[in-house]
């Protein structure tokens, strides 16, 4: 390890670690579920760490809560009841807000410490639990899912950390079923679906059970951030049966310049990306997952 720098090193991705040179160190902490860590970069503003692994940088965090919110929302015509599993930095919270359509939010968060850390060091992004549509529930997600009546939500957004430790369970088959249970028909769910370039045997298995759990469409769409291994990471956008979704064609345009967040326009989605970046599986390159 390089003094004065941070390398995401792990067995996700092996043989490879993207490093940034730390300033200093804001805050270490262990939660109930995992290490928890700031720091503030040279380059990339302060970084949020879970057991090791980069979770959100301040410069590029944009392109990741952007599209993992938009891709969804802006497929469907008028959103009205939105769940976010994980997401506890409130990143998602604040794109889910810019929608007028949109009526009540629920996020459900296992970490009660990845909350207060983001509000203490990034209020920029915990500013989504101000929204009063917000209600935030500390608990599992596969619960939360379980308990929810049939047909609750227009949209379910999984913002995840990656299938080792907490959020193994949200990348198997009986959490997308929960999740289908919970969606109206036509309703959709977009999750953290990893890098192509280094999970191809995840994507599969997942695009294997979204395809039948998802009687609708299901696609992978992609968006690249720098400080995310192999610079890119991608959703499995899914919808149930019922009114069709094309998500390659947005029918819910954001306006870029929303009264719900005043002075804090867009900086990465626009309907142009948003098409753009999606992709059936089927269409993504069978990359060398290592050389
Ligand atoms: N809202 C924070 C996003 C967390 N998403 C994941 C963090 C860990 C990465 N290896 C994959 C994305």
């Amino acid at each position: 390890v390089i003094p004065g720098w941070f390398s995401e090193i792990s067995p996700m991705w092996p043989g490879e670690a993207h490093s940034l040179k730390v300033e200093k160190i804001l805050f270490q902490g262990k939660s109930d579920y995992q290490n928890v860590m700031v720091f503030q970069s040279a380059t990339y503003g302060k970084v949020l760490v879970l057991d090791g692994v980069i979770q959100l940088t301040e410069r590029d965090e944009c392109a990741y809560q952007e599209m993992i919110t938009h891709l969804p929302l802006c497929s469907i015509p008028n959103p009205k009841k939105v769940l976010v599993i994980g997401g506890g930095d409130g990143g998602v919270l604040r794109e889910v807000s810019r929608h007028a359509s949109v009526e009540k939010i629920d996020i459900c968060e296992i970490d009660k410490m990845v909350v207060d850390v983001s509000k203490q060091f990034f209020p920029d992004i915990a500013v989504g639990f101000e929204d009063p549509r917000v209600t935030l529930h500390i608990g599992d997600g596969v619960a939360f899912l379980k308990a929810a009546p049939e047909g609750t939500y227009d949209a379910v957004i999984v913002d995840s950390s990656d299938p080792i430790g907490p959020a193994q369970e949200l990348f198997e088959k009986p959490f997308f079923e929960s999740v289908a249970r919970a969606l109206r028909p036509g309703g959709v769910v977009c999750t953290q679906a990893e890098s192509i370039w280094l999970h191809m045997h995840i994507i599969e298995d997942i695009v294997v059970n979204c395809r039948q759990v998802f009687k609708g469409s299901v696609n992978y769409a992609w968006t690249t951030v720098p400080t995310y291994p192999s610079g890119m990471i991608g959703f499995m956008l899914c919808s149930t049966e019922g009114p069709s979704v094309d998500f390659k064609h947005p029918v819910n345009p954001i306006d870029e310049n929303d009264s719900q967040h005043a002075g804090r326009p867009l900086k990465f989605y626009n309907s142009e990306v948003g098409c753009s970046n999606t992709c059936l599986l089927s269409l993504t390159p069978k990359l060398p997952q290592r050389w």
